[in-house]
């Protein structure tokens, strides 16, 4: 979920690169200042940096556009994840040649049809999500974008889903998952989703930054604090490789061995 705005026409998504250590004191750590002061480092709408970036990065299917827009509108749009973190996703399941892949939290769909776009015809989606009324919205720009049949959209909380998928016989058979549903629920996502992916295969943990909020928990953040203990709990997690990127609000790659 970004927490911003962005392209030319309209605004949507976040966006992240650079982080400049100039250097700043929390909680006794050492803290890089991050670019434009924003806390969680992320580039506001407004900065001219923003726009280099997607300018100079974004290679955006049409119908892919035509649904980000859409969602723009939505009261909800903010939640939508950012088209240059979409593109990252995309490349990295293309590159590792993903057929079966796991989006936890669909919204509207980009990032399902985003995903669903670069599988091999016999490549599926499994789509979480507990709101139907906005995958809705989406769907027929699946349609329009010839790749409806690779989308298997489940609507019951994601916990069941993941689990009926492990009780199906499906542990270890993915090769991707996205995780960018309730916060509060992270940590059991990634633990399902360890089950389910292949050696070899990724899960992107969304929104890892918590706009910022991640440096200092609050006690009743239950979010904050969720995400948190996550980051930490995957520093130390030999089970996988791990990145963490400046990108929309933050984005975790495990990469499992
Ligand atoms: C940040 S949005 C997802 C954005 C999406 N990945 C995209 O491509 O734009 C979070 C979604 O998680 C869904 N959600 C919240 N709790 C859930 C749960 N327990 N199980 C499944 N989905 C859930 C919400 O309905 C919402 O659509």
């Amino acid at each position: 979920m970004p927490l911003l705005s962005v392209p030319k026409e309209v605004a949507v998504g976040t966006a992240m690169l650079g982080v400049a250590f100039a250097g700043g004191m929390l909680a006794g750590k050492l803290y890089p200042s991050l670019v434009f002061g924003s806390p969680s480092g992320m580039i506001r709408k407004n900065n001219p940096l923003r726009q280099y970036i997607l300018d100079h990065s974004l290679r955006e299917h049409p119908i892919l556009k035509k649904l980000r827009l859409l969602t723009a509108d939505h009261p909800s749009g903010r939640m939508m994840v950012s088209c240059e973190q979409a593109q990252l996703m995309a490349n990295l399941v293309k590159l590792i040649k993903a057929k079966k892949v796991i989006e936890i939290g669909v919204f509207t769909g980009y990032n399902a049809l985003n995903m669903a776009l670069v599988l091999p015809d016999n490549g599926r989606v499994i789509a979480c999500d507990i709101n139907e009324d906005y995958a809705k919205i989406g769907k027929p720009l699946w349609k329009e974008a010839g790749v409806e049949h690779k989308i298997d959209l489940r609507i019951k909380p994601a916990i069941q889903t993941l689990d009926e998928l492990v009780a199906n016989g499906e542990a270890e058979t993915f090769d991707f998952a996205f995780i960018d549903a309730d916060k509060e629920s992270y940590n059991e996502y990634y633990e399902k989703c360890l089950r389910l992916i292949k050696k070899g295969g990724i899960i992107a943990i969304d929104n890892v930054f918590w706009n910022g909020k991640v440096l200092k928990p609050r006690k009743d953040d239950l979010a904050a604090q969720s995400i948190h203990h996550l980051n930490e709990k995957l520093l130390r997690d030999a089970r996988v490789n791990i990145s963490m990127l400046p990108v929309g609000d933050g984005v975790t790659l495990a990469f499992k061995l």
